[in-house]
C-alpha cells in the first residue's frame, strides 16, 4: 500500500504505457519559473539554490502552475535543478541573474577528478531533494503524477568542464578527445550518480522521471554514439534493476536527448518508456525512427508568443502530426521567463479542446 493519496489523474502515466486516454495529457517543461509573477515573488525572498534545497519552499514552488491552471496540467515536476548533482560531487555551483549557472572552479584536466568525492553517499548530499518530492507527493493529493529528474551523464559532464552555459562545447569536446580514458571515468562516475539518485528520487514517491540530456545535439551524432550513448542507455536498465531488487514498482523513464537526431532512432530499443523530442524534428520522422515508444513534445516554445488563435491554430497542426495515442504534449523546451502565462493557458486548453475524447 502506498502512504501517499490515491492519484486521480493517471492519464500521463497511461499515454506512457500506450493505453487509451480520454485526453492527451499535457504539462510544460520549466513548468516552474521565471514567467510566473508568484515565482517571481517566492525567487525576490530566496536565493535559487535555497528554494532547491528547503523543501518546504521547493514544494511551494512545484505547486504554483499545479494551482494556476487548475485542472490544465497532467503532471507536476519536482522544483530543482540537473546542476545539485555536480554540487553532490562536490562542485560550487552559482546561480548568476541574467547569466544562469556560474562554476567558479570547473574540471579543466584529468587531474581535477581528483577533486571530486570519490564516493556520493545520495541520501547525505541530496536527501533534501528526496525530501522535497515526499512532502510534494502529499501536498498534491493525488492531483496529478509527480515528476522526478536529473541532469544526463554529457550534459552534466558538460557543465561541469565548461563552468556554465558555451557556444562551442569546446572544452567538453576537447576532453573525449584528449583524454578519452579520463573522460570515460568522469562519465562513469557521473552515471552512477545519476542513477543512484533517481532510484532514491523514486523511493521517495516520484511516479515518473525524466533525463535531460539538454546538450545532446552538441557532438556529431557518431561521436555521441562512441563516448555518451552507453552511459545514457544504461541509466533506465540500472534504474529498473535496483527498484526491481528493492522490490518497489516500475517507474517509467522519459529520455530527453535534445538535438540529437542523428542519434535518436537509438532510443528505440533502449529501457526508456517514452522520449522527449524537441522542435527541430517533426513529429513523423520521431514516429519512424523510434517505433512504439511514446512521444513527448514538441511545439516551439516561441509559438507562445503568438496571439490565442494561433496558439489553437499550431496547437490543432500538432494534434493532426502525433495523434492522440503515445503522446505526452509539452513544448520542445523550457518555457521562457517572459511568456505571458495566459499564452501557456491557451496553449493547456487547446491541448484539451483538440484532444478530448470523452
Ligand atoms: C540545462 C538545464 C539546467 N536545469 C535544467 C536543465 C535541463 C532542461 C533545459 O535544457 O532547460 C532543468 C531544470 N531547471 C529547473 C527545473 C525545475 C522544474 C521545472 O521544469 O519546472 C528543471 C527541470 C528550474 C530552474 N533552473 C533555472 C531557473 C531560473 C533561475 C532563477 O530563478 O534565477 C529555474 C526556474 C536556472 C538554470 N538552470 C540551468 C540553466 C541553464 C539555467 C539558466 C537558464 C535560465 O535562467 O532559464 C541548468
Amino acid at each position: 500500500m502506498s502512504k501517499f493519496p490515491p492519484l486521480k489523474n493517471d492519464r500521463l502515466l497511461r499515454a506512457v504505457r500506450g493505453e487509451p486516454v480520454d485526453k492527451v495529457p499535457v504539462w510544460i517543461m520549466r513548468q516552474a519559473g521565471r514567467y510566473l509573477p508568484e515565482f517571481r515573488e517566492s525567487r525576490s525572498k530566496n536565493d535559487f539554490f535555497t528554494i532547491c534545497r528547503t523543501p518546504s519552499l521547493a514544494c511551494e514552488v512545484t505547486l504554483q502552475p499545479i494551482d494556476r491552471y487548475d485542472g490544465l496540467l497532467d503532471a507536476s515536476i519536482i522544483f530543482s535543478d540537473i546542476l545539485v548533482v555536480p554540487q553532490a560531487m562536490g562542485m560550487v555551483v552559482e546561480m548568476l541573474p541574467k547569466e544562469g549557472p556560474h562554476f567558479p572552479s570547473p574540471l579543466t584536466n584529468p587531474a581535477d577528478i581528483a577533486k571530486l568525492k570519490s564516493e556520493v553517499d545520495v541520501s547525505a548530499e541530496l536527501g533534501y531533494v528526496f525530501d522535497a518530492i515526499t512532502l510534494t507527493r502529499e501536498k498534491l493529493g493525488g492531483r496529478v503524477p509527480l515528476f522526478g529528474f536529473a541532469g544526463a551523464p554529457w550534459t552534466l559532464f558538460s557543465y561541469m568542464i565548461e563552468g556554465g552555459g558555451s557556444k562551442t562545447f569546446a572544452k567538453s569536446k576537447a576532453w573525449l578527445f584528449k583524454w578519452p580514458k579520463e573522460s570515460e571515468e568522469l562519465l562513469k562516475r557521473i552515471t552512477d550518480v545519476v542513477v543512484d539518485f533517481l532510484v532514491g528520487q523514486a523511493k521517495a514517491g516520484a511516479q515518473i522521471l525524466q533525463v535531460f540530456d539538454s546538450n545532446a545535439g552538441e557532438l556529431s551524432p557518431s561521436d555521441y554514439r562512441q563516448f555518451i550513448l552507453p552511459h545514457t542507455l544504461s541509466i533506465p536498465t540500472r534504474v529498473n534493476t535496483a527498484l526491481r531488487s528493492q522490490n518497489l514498482g516500475h517507474v517509467p523513464i522519459v529520455a530527453f536527448p535534445r538535438n540529437a537526431h542523428g542519434a535518436l532512432k537509438e532510443f528505440a530499443s533502449s529501457d526508456y518508456d517514452a522520449i522527449s523530442i524537441d522542435f527541430g524534428v517533426e513529429p513523423e520522422v520521431a514516429r519512424s525512427l523510434l517505433p512504439g515508444k511514446t512521444l513527448q513534445g514538441n511545439i516551439d516554445p516561441s509559438v507562445l508568443y503568438g496571439s490565442k488563435d494561433y496558439i489553437r491554430e499550431r496547437v490543432q497542426a500538432l494534434v493532426a502530426q502525433f495523434g492522440t495515442k503515445k503522446w505526452i504534449a509539452n513544448l520542445g523546451h523550457g518555457v521562457y521567463p517572459d511568456h505571458d502565462p495566459e499564452h501557456v493557458r491557451y496553449f493547456l486548453e487547446a491541448i484539451r479542446d483538440f484532444t478530448q475524447t470523452a
